[in-house]
This record gives C-alpha cells, sequence and structure tokens, in this order.
C-alpha cells in the first residue's frame, strides 16, 4: 500500500497497480502533501497548489509526473527540494522527514537529493567555467584537494560524454544539449539517490532530447539513482518511465504502469491527455479519428451542444 494513500483520500479513477511496485522500501514517501502559495493581495487567502498528493519512489526507480501545465507538476517536485511552502503532510526520504528542515540541514541534504532543470540556458552560471560549475558542489560538500576535485570533475565530464577541456570553458560555448550534459554532471557530483529532473529536455531539439534521456537512463543503470521525471510529454514518459502519475489541478488522479495508463487511461483526465498527445503512428492517428467520428455520430445532439463533464 502507498504510504498514507487510503480509501478516503483516493480519488475516482485511481489505478492502484502500480502501488506496490515502489513501496517494500521506497527511498521516497509523500503523504497527503498540500501546498499553498501566499496570495498576491492584501489579506487575500492564500491558494492551494497541491491537495493531499501521496505517492512512493524506490530506490532506482522512473517516476513520470505528467499533467497541463499549472497542474502543479514542478511544485511537487520544489516541495521536495523545499523550495515551495508545505502547508500539510510530510516528505520522507528514506524514513527521515524532510519537508520542514532548518537551512542548514536542507543543505546537508544536497549530497542525497538534487535537481535538474528545464531549461540549460538559465540553469549555468554564465561567470563560472565549467571546472567552477562543478566543483561548487564539491567544495560545498566538505574538504576536498585540488586535486581531488580535478580529478572528480574529470570524470563527471566523463560520464556525461563531454570532453575534458570543457572544464576550462563558459557556458556559453556549448549548445543547449551539451549544457544540459553539463547540468546533469552538476547534479551527480555528490551522488545523490534521488534527482527530480523537471521538464530536462523539452528545451532540446528531439534527436538532443534522445541523447540526454539516454544519457539520464544509461546514469541510471550504473549508479542506480531513482529519478522524478516531471514532463507534459506522454512521448517521453512511454520511453523513459516504467510508472506514472498523473497530476490534474494539484491531485493525482492515477498512478500506475506507464504502458497501462497510456494504453487504457482509467480517469477522464489521463483519457483527455492521452487523446491529445501527438501521435506519429498514422494507423493509430486514423483509428483515433474514426473512434471519434464514431463518438460524435452516436451522441444526441443536445449533448454535443452542452457536453457535460464526467469528474
Ligand atoms: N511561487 C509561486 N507563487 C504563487 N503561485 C505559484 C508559484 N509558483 C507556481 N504558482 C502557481 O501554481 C500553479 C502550479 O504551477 P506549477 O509551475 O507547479 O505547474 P506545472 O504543472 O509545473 O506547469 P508547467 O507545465 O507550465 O510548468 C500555477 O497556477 C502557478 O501559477
Amino acid at each position: 500500500m502507498t504510504a498514507g494513500l487510503t480509501t478516503t483520500n483516493r480519488p475516482a479513477g485511481y489505478r492502484t497497480t502500480g502501488e506496490t511496485m515502489s513501496t517494500s522500501h521506497p527511498l521516497l514517501a509523500v503523504d497527503d502533501l498540500v501546498v499553498d502559495y501566499p496570495a498576491p493581495g492584501f489579506r487575500k487567502p492564500p491558494r492551494r497548489v497541491i491537495s493531499g498528493a501521496s505517492f512512493a519512489l524506490a530506490a532506482g526507480e522512473t517516476l513520470a509526473l505528467v499533467g497541463e501545465s499549472g497542474s502543479g507538476k514542478s511544485t511537487i517536485g520544489k516541495a521536495l527540494l523545499g523550495l515551495a511552502p508545505v502547508t500539510g503532510g510530510s516528505v520522507r526520504l528514506d524514513g527521515r522527514e524532510i519537508s520542514r528542515l532548518r537551512r542548514r540541514q536542507r543543505r546537508a541534504l544536497s549530497g542525497d537529493m538534487q535537481v535538474v532543470f528545464q531549461n540549460p540556458y538559465g540553469s549555468l552560471n554564465p561567470a563560472r567555467t565549467v571546472g567552477q560549475i562543478l566543483a561548487e558542489p564539491l567544495f560545498a560538500a566538505g574538504q576536498l584537494s585540488r586535486s581531488d576535485a580535478r580529478r572528480r570533475i574529470e570524470e563527471l565530464l566523463d560520464s556525461v560524454h563531454m570532453p575534458v577541456d570543457s572544464m576550462s570553458r563558459y557556458p556559453s560555448h556549448f549548445s543547449g544539449g551539451q549544457r544540459q550534459r553539463i547540468a546533469i554532471a552538476r547534479a551527480l557530483a555528490l551522488e545523490p539517490r534521488l534527482i527530480v529532473c523537471d521538464e530536462p529536455t523539452s528545451a532540446l531539439d528531439v534527436t538532443t532530447q534522445a541523447a540526454v534521456l539516454e544519457l539520464l537512463q544509461e546514469l541510471q543503470s550504473r549508479t542506480g539513482t531513482s529519478y522524478l521525471f516531471i514532463t507534459h510529454d506522454l512521448a517521453v514518459v512511454r520511453h523513459f518511465a516504467a510508472r506514472v502519475l498523473v497530476l490534474e489541478g494539484g491531485r493525482i488522479v492515477e498512478d500506475g504502469p506507464t504502458a497501462e495508463v497510456c494504453d487504457q487511461p482509467a480517469h477522464p483526465y489521463t483519457q483527455r491527455l492521452v487523446a491529445a498527445a501527438p501521435v506519429p503512428d498514422p494507423v493509430l492517428q486514423r483509428m483515433r479519428r474514426e473512434q471519434r467520428l464514431a463518438r460524435i455520430s452516436s451522441t444526441p445532439d443536445q449533448e454535443l451542444m452542452c457536453p457535460q463533464e464526467t469528474h
């Protein structure tokens, strides 16, 4: 049973098949998470963005988090990283509550948990060389001689297939895909157990996207790092994650193995997401078009004019 996931807070359409997979010894257990952002106006009540999200993630697992823009995907990632206010619920890493840590305790956690952001153009300090960027987490984590740090930076660059001489160059000298490799190397510097990947490939072209995903998979098979993979792209989810959570308006409406959720979505919101996803296969596209036409022709005229919300 997923941590804290009770029959009372499980929404209609909730799939249960994925629960057992990651719950024997979850690395991460999120239980009934609530996030409220303060409203900008004077005396306005805070705005609830995440309402009781519960899920678990096992060591070495990739869990995708999908949903439309504004559904709260990044907010969940930020709440795990201590970058969004946790109003209720708990976040446990290896059994330890981490949602309300002081700044120093949070900093100490950077060896366990890291993030790769969407925009490789904005996430690397343009005034620092790649060597300095990669050295920063190493020196922040503790005493390290310059020669040990250099050796580690060389290893990191090698692990993301970047030449060692990248060390002395600035981020502006690299393409988007290369910058994302550098950002991944930085995230890996302290060998974290969990990396929150927040749309790490959406700013990249399709070929570079595939190369970065392949790199993340290769690194995971070597290091056993877990990924919480935030994306709006179902094609990427199919390729990359064994399990997926679907988020609608701050609530998790479906959770299960990726193939099941994508091929037989149980919740109407997931059904709409899947139907709206671009389908490269022309046969599948034709089937979907025919199914849509059949549905329209069997729907009474009145319903077509006033469609009912189904959830
Ligand atoms: N710091 C903040 N203060 C107030 N509201 C915020 C803040 N950050 C995000 N929001 C709001 O919270 C909601 C969820 O935002 P979030 O960025 O988590 O969504 P998302 O699903 O990641 O969207 P996208 O796919 O567009 O990145 C949005 O309505 C957003 O406007």
